[in-house]
């Protein structure tokens, strides 16, 4: 077994853990069990994910990307379908400086959309699909563990997952020099709070079962979560080949608040551009959200469907209200946090 590879930045009990997957079953799930009990964040090293899939997919997303805007608006999201390029999207009520491409499984999904693909690179289809099949593979794996660090049998949650409605975004963030970039962007120290700084992304949580993150190396390191112990905000350093995954407002749910959704955002950078790619494991539309753990606390949510979520999100995207989207917190049985 090969010990994982730590960044050098990286503070032990200061930032989630670097997990090996090379292992043994059983500490694996331990060290899974722990990390989403105090962070909701860790880092997989010997993931299988093969390095030349990798490598293809980074390749496609840069040429894709570096294309004039107006060839990129040719596959732009719309209001009857979510997947696409676009360069528009709020987070909190903030605009994200980002732009973005989401697909899916092929087909067509009622809520969510179906694909679209541009005409150039010629390769990317190719690319992203194997990209998106091998993350599918290791996303799958840690909701196995998952379960097991919940006490339940391995398959416990293949009936919601298997199908699923799971999605790739991929998100390009340029070089911020337009908007004041937070002053403390170098330092060591921890970045203050909101009102200070410029986001790619705002304060959010995810909403499916799980997220895997590929950042690259050399990327500026701007991810950050909500450490809840310490009350601060602590980045994220990537280690060498690891992806990142944390858990999401499903997993929460499924585990009546044992493991909670971390709240995470990006920083807009001041001096350097980033890629990112997170693949977000959702259930199907049928799953139920609520209570498997086996233990005798009372559920703390009345069942719902993944895909009642969904549709009141993309309902509350498009109309606009100025209200909150729907969070899982509108169906706590104690209600709203
Ligand atoms: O780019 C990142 O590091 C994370 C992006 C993210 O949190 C999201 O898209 O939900
Ligand atoms: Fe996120």
């Amino acid at each position: 077994m090969t010990t994982p590879e730590r960044p050098k930045e990286f503070r032990a009990g200061r930032e989630p853990p670097v997990i090996n997957l090379g292992g043994a079953e059983g500490p694996i799930v331990h060290e899974i069990a722990d990390a989403c009990e105090r962070w909701g964040f860790f880092q997989v090293v010997n993931h299988d994910v093969n390095p030349e899939t990798i490598r293809l997919f980074d390749e496609s997303v840069e040429a894709f990307f570096a294309q004039p805007s107006d060839l990129k608006r040719k596959v732009k999201r719309h209001a009857d379908n979510s997947r696409g390029w676009f360069d528009d999207e709020l987070t909190k009520q903030t605009p994200d400086f980002k732009e973005v491409f989401d697909v899916g499984e092929e087909g067509d999904f009622a809520i969510d959309g179906t694909n679209q693909w541009p005409d150039e690179p010629t390769r990317f289809r190719t690319d992203v699909k194997r990209y998106f099949c091998e993350l599918e593979t290791l996303a799958l794996r840690l909701a196995g563990y998952l379960a097991q660090a919940l006490s339940l049998e391995t398959q416990s949650f293949d009936p919601e997952l298997r199908p699923n409605t799971s999605f790739l975004r991929i998100n390009y963030y340029p070089v911020c020099t337009t908007r004041a970039a937070p002053e403390d962007w170098n330092s060591e120290e921890e970045p203050k709070p909101d009102k200070d700084g410029v986001f790619s992304v705002n304060r959010h949580t995810d909403s499916g079962m799980l997220t895997v993150l590929r950042q690259r190396e050399g990327d500026p390191c701007s991810l950050q979560v909500f450490d809840r112990v310490a009350q601060r905000w602590t980045r994220v350093h990537p280690a060498k080949g690891a992806f990142i995954i944390n858990i999401g407002d499903v997993c929460q749910v499924w585990s009546n608040d044992r493991f909670q959704s971390p709240v995470h955002r990006v920083l807009a950078n001041p001096e350097q551009e980033r890629y990112s790619a997170p693949f977000f494991l959702n259930p199907s539309y049928e799953a139920v959200m609520q209570k498997r753990t086996l233990d005798d606390v009372p559920p703390r949510y009345r069942p719902f469907t993944w895909g009642e979520f969904r549709r009141r999100r993309f309902e509350g995207d498009l109309e606009d209200t100025g209200k909150a989207d729907v969070q899982i917190s509108d169906y706590q049985i104690a209600g709203r946090l």
